[in-house]
């Protein structure tokens, strides 16, 4: 059995992942992590999440906690994932991160400390977005100068980042397909006078509301029709498990940075 730790354990995808890795029969709940301070340090991780006494005390004490955990996963907070990473990779243990938000300088220690362990990055974890990046760059490469390349994402109203991790990985696969600098052309919302679009622009649109899981769209507009390609999440449980299939497969990994393409095979 694999030795999983859950980072943000109480929240709402750390309650999933502790969940299904209790109802796993290749991985075991070996810790469970949240910030000091927090109200559920010390409270059984399968209590709060809702499955009932696992025996794991909520800590915020990750260097102890790898005394037996083989991997981290951690879906929390951008500072707090790589305080996380730094104590994993000076322990040589596994790590996976689905934590978004990342600011570019967060991305470069990311890589840094992959150099010294495995780790598999990835701003959504479900099979059915992994296969859409696949298939967009080859639809935009078609497709051409003369459809217009907008993305809109929807999430919940708690959702803290914007736009999602996912929407910019999708901007920049199709940025790559059609040879455009993501920094050049990216257009995030609207508003006043602004003109008429540029043909190489990509859009990047950002909805928030309600209890919306994850909804990405990639819309692409000719003259006289549009396709619209879409992927709609109706459960965290979907990035759970992908998650918890990233940790069974980067424990036998070397030293790297991966993504969910590489843990899916889909490269
Ligand atoms: N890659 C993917 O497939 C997916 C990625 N995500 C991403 O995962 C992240 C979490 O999302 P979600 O579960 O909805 O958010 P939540 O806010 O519900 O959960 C995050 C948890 O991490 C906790 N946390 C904050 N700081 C620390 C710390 N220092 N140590 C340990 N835990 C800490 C938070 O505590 P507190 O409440 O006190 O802040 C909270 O309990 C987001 O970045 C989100 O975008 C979400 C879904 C899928
Ligand atoms: O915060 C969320 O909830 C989600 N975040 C991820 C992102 O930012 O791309 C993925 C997913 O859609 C849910």
């Amino acid at each position: 059995m694999i030795k999983v730790v859950v980072a943000g354990a109480a929240g709402r995808m750390g309650c999933r992942l502790v969940a299904l890795v209790r109802d796993s029969t290749a991985l075991t709940l070996a810790g469970a992590l949240e910030g000091s301070g927090h109200h559920a340090i010390g409270d059984d991780a399968g209590e709060i999440s809702g499955t009932g006494r696992a025996g794991v005390a909520i800590t915020s004490d990750l260097a102890a906690l790898m005394e037996r955990g083989e991997v981290v996963i951690d879906f929390s907070a951008p500072d707090a994932t790589l305080e996380h990473f730094r104590i994993v990779a000076q322990h040589r243990r596994a790590m996976v991160i689905g934590t978004t938000g990342l600011n570019p300088s967060q991305l470069e220690e990311v890589k840094g400390l992959a150099r010294h362990v495995p780790c598999v990055l990835s701003p959504n974890m479900s099979v059915g977005v992994n296969l859409i990046y696949k298939v967009i760059g080859e639809m935009a490469k078609t497709l051409g100068d003369d459809y217009d390349i907008e993305v809109i994402e929807a999430h919940h109203r708690l959702k803290k980042d914007a736009p999602s991790g996912t929407a910019l990985k999708i901007a920049e696969v199709l940025a790559h397909a059609v040879n455009r600098d993501l920094d050049q052309v990216g257009v995030y919302s609207r508003k006043g006078l602004i003109g008429e679009r540029k043909k190489q622009e990509i859009g990047i649109q950002t909805i928030r509301a309600g209890d919306i899981v994850g909804d990405h769209t990639i819309l692409f507009g000719g003259m006289g029709e549009r396709i619209e390609v879409t992927h709609r999440a109706s459960s965290r449980d979907t990035f759970a498990r992908g998650a918890l299939r990233a940790a069974r497969w980067v424990v036998r990994q070397p030293p790297g940075l991966y993504d969910m393409m590489d843990v899916l095979g889909l490269k």
